[in-house]
């Protein structure tokens, strides 16, 4: 039977974006209870937002990165459609899943890391803010992702959740977002690891800054799938690889994403899942005169920041 395509419940505060090998969340206990069809001034998002319930009951917004059927590549991701349609709902935190290359030893394949900063390999071929058109604005990006959701999600992975021989979460690593959608060839690989990257995948960016201008609390939780292609005398990454071991990761992947949805449901946390921290930073970033700001610019972000532009 179809879902109904809406949800007024209230608000839904979090969302979990899945990648690779992860285009439906289907933890134990958890029921889906809509799917949204949202169109935005950025087009439709990647898939439609399934509206499920947590054990707690708590209402999350799930959303498939490459499409339903992972049709688009990660320059054909509609970012800012997916952060704007989730923003629009209510979401104020995303959790963010991606299967990518190791670039260091010890970060075996089926490992688990969460990043805390990231270097933009992508080739400026990817809308990439909300602020143009006549209206300008800068945020920070120092912290590409949400530090206290970060700390959150690295201290519920290492508590037991993680299974198999060795499996492993690893904090603080520097992710490296390349275009794609070919992977890396020797000598980048090489040149990623001499600059201290710890781990490469496609598609954290833009997705990362345009959360931080829509003001939501970002963190991704990477899978390691592979050894990229910089180990002499072994073969390069290949799909197969990379779905091989995605599809060994995803019990984990689901595991790790319910026992951070009940632990994010306690009071304790309620500040932050709600990024209090961010409130007001977009407004404040924008540098264009209110007299000069374009009428249309501002309509558009007024379905992401009603009432900051006008
Ligand atoms: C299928 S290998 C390359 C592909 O896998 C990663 O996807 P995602 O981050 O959505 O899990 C990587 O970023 C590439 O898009
Ligand atoms: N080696 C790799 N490079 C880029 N993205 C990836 N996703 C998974 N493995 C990857």
């Amino acid at each position: 039977m179809a879902l109904p395509d809406t949800f007024s419940e209230g608000p839904v505060r979090i969302a979990v974006i899945g990648g690779t090998g992860i285009s439906a969340l289907e933890a134990e206990g958890f029921t889906a209870v809509a799917s949204l069809n949202i169109q935005t001034p950025y087009g439709a998002p990647s898939s439609p937002l399934t509206i499920l319930k947590t054990p707690q009951n708590t209402p999350i917004a799930f959303l498939s990165r490459h499409g339903l059927h992972h049709e688009l590549t990660p320059t054909e991701v509609p970012n800012r459609a997916n952060i704007a349609a989730l923003r629009s709902i209510g979401v104020r935190s995303i959790v963010a899943f991606s299967a990518v290359g190791s670039l260091q030893e010890y970060i075996r394949p089926r490992d688990f890391v969460i990043p805390s900063q990231i270097i933009d390999r992508t080739k400026g071929i990817r809308a990439s803010t909300f602020f143009e058109g006549g209206l300008v604005g800068h945020v920070s990006f120092a912290d590409p992702f949400d530090t206290g959701l970060a700390k959150a999600v690295f201290n519920i992975g290492s508590d037991g959740v993680l299974k198999g021989e060795g499996v492993k979460m690893h904090k603080d690593g520097l992710l490296i977002c390349m275009e794609g959608p070919q992977f890396s060839t020797r000598a980048e690989s090489n040149m990623y690891r001499s600059w201290g990257g710890t781990v490469i995948n496609m598609s954290a960016l833009p997705e990362a800054k345009l959360a931080k201008e829509a003001e939501i609390a970002y963190v991704m939780v990477c899978m390691s799938t592979d050894y990229d292609c910089w180990r002499t005398g072994e073969a390069a990454v290949t799909v197969e690889t990379v779905m091989g071991n995605m599809h060994a990761n995803s019990a984990n992947a689901k595991h790790l994403a319910a026992a951070i949805l009940e632990e994010l449901a306690k009071e304790k946390y309620q500040d932050l899942v709600n990024a209090k921290h961010l409130e007001g930073s977009s407004k404040w970033a924008c540098c264009t005169a209110p007299s000069a700001r374009s009428a249309e610019a501002v309509k558009k972000m007024e379905f992401i920041l009603p009432g900051y532009f006008s």
